[in-house]
């Protein structure tokens, strides 16, 4: 018997500690790596890993790299040498482009292109699945057991986490109960927990539509200032009641309210975001500035919670071609595209358009 946690409970723990500004161990066949994200770094820490010497590097996404004139040799990363005289904010400066247009970072930028770049990848993945900015202070270690140990730090294996982190974790459900609605006085409602400790997701059942037909269907993503605040820089408010209010009408129908905030980026990133389309940027270039894809959702746990739920097929309400084929691959129907056009207004014409143009969105 062992009640030491296992792979899955020891990623969660390195998520919570690097939300934490606490560093971690990445270990594999190959190396290993001191982690610190940079969000959440202070200035004692960054003293700290200065005083372990080496050659530290600041790993970012490509995405960023580009809006820092910075060369990426790793694919879809850069790794950026430390300056020696690099301070805190210039860590942040790197990390986050809030000041980007105001105190543009002074280069040039030196990148590595010797070495590995594995554990970078996997610090970033790590990162952004904490939902902090994709930025990441990694050190080589030579002797990483006996290092983590001294100093209490979480300790991953790295070519097993990098393998795990590919699939979607498994849901769980939690609970269902029966929640009245306005739509729809017979209406119920499931949770579903992941197992890697990530935000729970949602589905609201209305009426008993039968397994065995394809159900009406909506992928709503988490929009806490549209959904709850009545945002008008989103259609998301009116996309929610309004897919209810047809569910409601036809007496069945079931929509998923998944927790993956600001297309997967987290509400604090999504403001980040918002700050930078405040200076002229779009909602594609936003996400490209901080470091993002334009969507990092993953829309197979949809599919997951449908397949658990009974279905098998849907009629879906989108507008999104992205969300069809995710639910294709992941085996749930496509049976017919419902098209969800509503809420338009003046502050989110050109949010709209712009994922028309860049994001392929139906019009
Ligand atoms: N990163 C980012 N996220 C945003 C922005 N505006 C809205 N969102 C998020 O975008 C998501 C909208 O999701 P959905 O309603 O599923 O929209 P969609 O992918 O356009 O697809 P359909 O509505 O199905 O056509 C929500 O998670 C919002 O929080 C933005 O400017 N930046
Ligand atoms: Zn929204």
């Amino acid at each position: 018997m062992s009640l030491a946690p296992d792979l899955t409970e020891t990623i969660a723990r390195a998520r919570a500690d690097l939300r934490m500004g606490v560093p971690i161990v990445l270990h594999a066949s190959k190396g290993a790596a001191l982690i610190m994200a940079a969000e959440t770094l202070d200035a004692q820490r960054l003293a700290d890993l200065r005083a372990l010497g080496g050659r530290p590097v600041l790993a970012v996404t490509t995405r960023r790299a580009e809006t820092l004139k910075a060369r990426a040799y790793d694919g879809d990363l850069a790794r950026i040498v430390l300056p020696p005289d690099a301070s805190l904010s210039w860590v942040l400066g790197v990390a986050d482009p809030a000041d980007d247009l105001k105190t543009p970072m002074k280069g040039p930028l030196i990148t590595a292109r010797d070495g590995d770049a594995g554990l970078h990848r996997l610090a970033l993945t790590v990162v952004k699945s904490a939902r902090l900015l994709p930025a990441a202070l990694v050190l080589d270690l030579t002797d990483p057991a006996p290092f983590a140990a001294q100093h209490g730090l979480t300790s991953v294996p790295a070519d097993q986490a990098a393998e795990l982190l590919l699939h979607t974790s498994p849901l769980h459900p939690v609970v269902s109960a029966r929640l009245p609605l306005q739509v729809s006085e017979a209406g119920k409602l499931h949770i579903f927990r992941p197992e890697d400790g990530g935000e729970e997701h949602y589905a609201i059942e209305i009426g008993q539509p039968p397994r065995d037909a394809p159900v009406l269907a909506r992928l709503h993503s988490a929009c806490f200032t549209g959904d709850l605040m009545g945002s008008l820089k989103c259609d998301c408010g009116p996309q929610l009641r309004g897919a209810l209010a047809q569910m409601g009408g036809k007496g069945a129908g079931v929509l998923l309210y998944l927790n993956q905030e600001g297309r997967g980026i987290g509400l604090a990133n999504k403001m980040r975001a918002y700050s930078l389309q405040d200076q002229g940027f779009d909602t594609v270039e936003a996400n490209h500035r901080l470091g993002f894809e334009d969507d990092e959702r993953d829309f197979r746990i949809g599919a997951e919670i449908l397949k658990r739920m009974g279905f098998s097929a849907v009629r879906l309400m989108t507008n999104n071609p992205g969300k069809i084929a995710m639910m294709e691959g992941s085996g749930v129907t496509v049976a017919e595209r419902v098209p969800l056009k509503v809420g338009e207004n003046a502050h989110n014409k050109a949010y709209l358009a712009t994922k028309a143009a860049k994001s392929g969105h139906l019009l």
